[in-house]
């Protein structure tokens, strides 16, 4: 039984009592614990990009006969696009949004019953990366793994039924489309399914696993000083975002500053994660990205976190290493590198990279 998602947070517990998630909706002002400032997070004051740029990630038609370039090229400049006619039906997105705000909208004591325990991975509580930094997020979360079914339960003991449902359904969809979105990206780099023996396209998926982040980020009211989430990159293979109507993503460039991805109905939006650019030998940027908060709308939004088997080597694919260099990164399962990111968060790239000889 390889090890699953879940083990690898029992080595490292989030300390953070729950009584440190407050009721938001009775907040006036900004507690000082969630007031950020540029040295609680060095990117937190970063140059916004400036408008007139117009600049942003791509939104790509997946109809479109050169979809597979556009997406390559997008995640090889901003490790992020958006997609349109991606197939997964609208109602279905509907569903899942409608779950997530019946969810947040449950009193606090409820949403507690199915609190994440210190040591575990699924159900309600502060972000899991709010251990890297001093200062509280302005955002709760509820994380599924697996079958919802106890937590949902907990939530509601009546009618979590139909939820579940919706969990499943929602979850083969996005697992469908996820491995599409992979293949049409290597594609794009001359990689094929030759070219990687653990991810099979016609297999049933069963190399694959995921997890689901469902986010809250409640009405602020001094949203340019508090954070809804700080700046991370997902360390997933690939990870695939559903937000609602109300603008909060915002994407990091070198060049441009902080880019915000503005919602467009119906679309999904997806993210590079670390796990891609190590496959990819740093062709594709696993994106750098954060969520602001808003004074009169609340968001919310559904991360889709993909990626292989616990025990699947993950290496630069050989044909993208040149001839002459080393792979740019050494290979690592998901269990490790979780490990390596549960201890040096947005380092933990960099502290799996072949060091070349000069
Ligand atoms: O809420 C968002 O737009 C971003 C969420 C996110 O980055 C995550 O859950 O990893
Ligand atoms: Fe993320």
């Amino acid at each position: 039984m390889p090890t699953m998602l879940t083990d690898v947070f029992r080595g490292h517990p989030i300390h953070l009592p729950h009584s440190h998630q407050p009721d938001f909706t009775s907040l006036r002002e900004l507690p000082d614990s969630y007031t950020w400032t540029p040295k609680d997070d060095l990117l937190f004051a970063a140059a916004p990009s400036p408008p007139a740029t117009g600049e942003n990630i791509p939104l790509i038609d997946l109809n479109h006969p050169d979809a597979a370039n556009q997406i390559g090229g997008a995640c090889r400049t901003w490790g992020a696009f958006q997609i349109a006619n991606h197939g997964v039906p609208l109602e279905l997105l509907q569903g899942i949004e409608f779950l997530t705000g019946s969810l947040f909208r449950l009193p606090v004591q409820r949403k507690l019953k199915a609190a994440r325990s210190e040591t575990g991975f699924s159900g309600y509580g502060v972000a899991r990366i709010s251990s890297f930094f001093n200062k509280q997020m302005w955002s709760e979360g509820f994380t599924i793994t697996g079958s919802p079914l106890n937590d949902f339960r907990k939530l509601w003991p009546q009618h979590h039924q139909n939820f579940c449902d919706l969990v499943e359904e929602y979850e083969e969809q996005m697992q469908k489309l996820a491995s599409k979105l992979m293949w049409l990206a290597l594609n794009s780099l001359g990689v094929s399914e030759e070219d990687i023996e653990w991810a099979s396209v016609n297999s049933d998926l069963n190399w694959a696993q995921s997890a689901f982040q469902l986010n809250h980020y409640p009405v602020c009211p001094e949203p340019d000083r508090a954070m809804g989430l700080a700046a991370h990159t997902d360390s997933t293979l690939l990870t695939i975002l559903y937000q609602n109507n109300t603008a909060g993503l915002q994407v990091f460039r070198d060049d441009l500053g902080w880019v915000t991805v503005p919602p467009v109905p119906g679309s999904l939006v997806v993210n590079v994660g670390d796990l891609f650019q190590i496959l990819s030998n740093g062709l594709f940027k696993s994106v750098l990205h954060r969520a602001r908060v808003n004074q009169t709308r609340s968001r919310l939004s559904v991360a889709f976190l993909w990626g292989p088997q616990s025990d699947t080597k993950i290496s630069p694919v050989p044909k993208l290493v040149s001839p002459v260099g080393s792979p740019l990164y050494r290979s690592v399962t998901w269990t490790e590198y979780l490990q390596t990111k549960a201890t040096h968060f947005n380092k933990a790239l960099s502290m799996i990279k072949n060091h070349r000889e000069e």
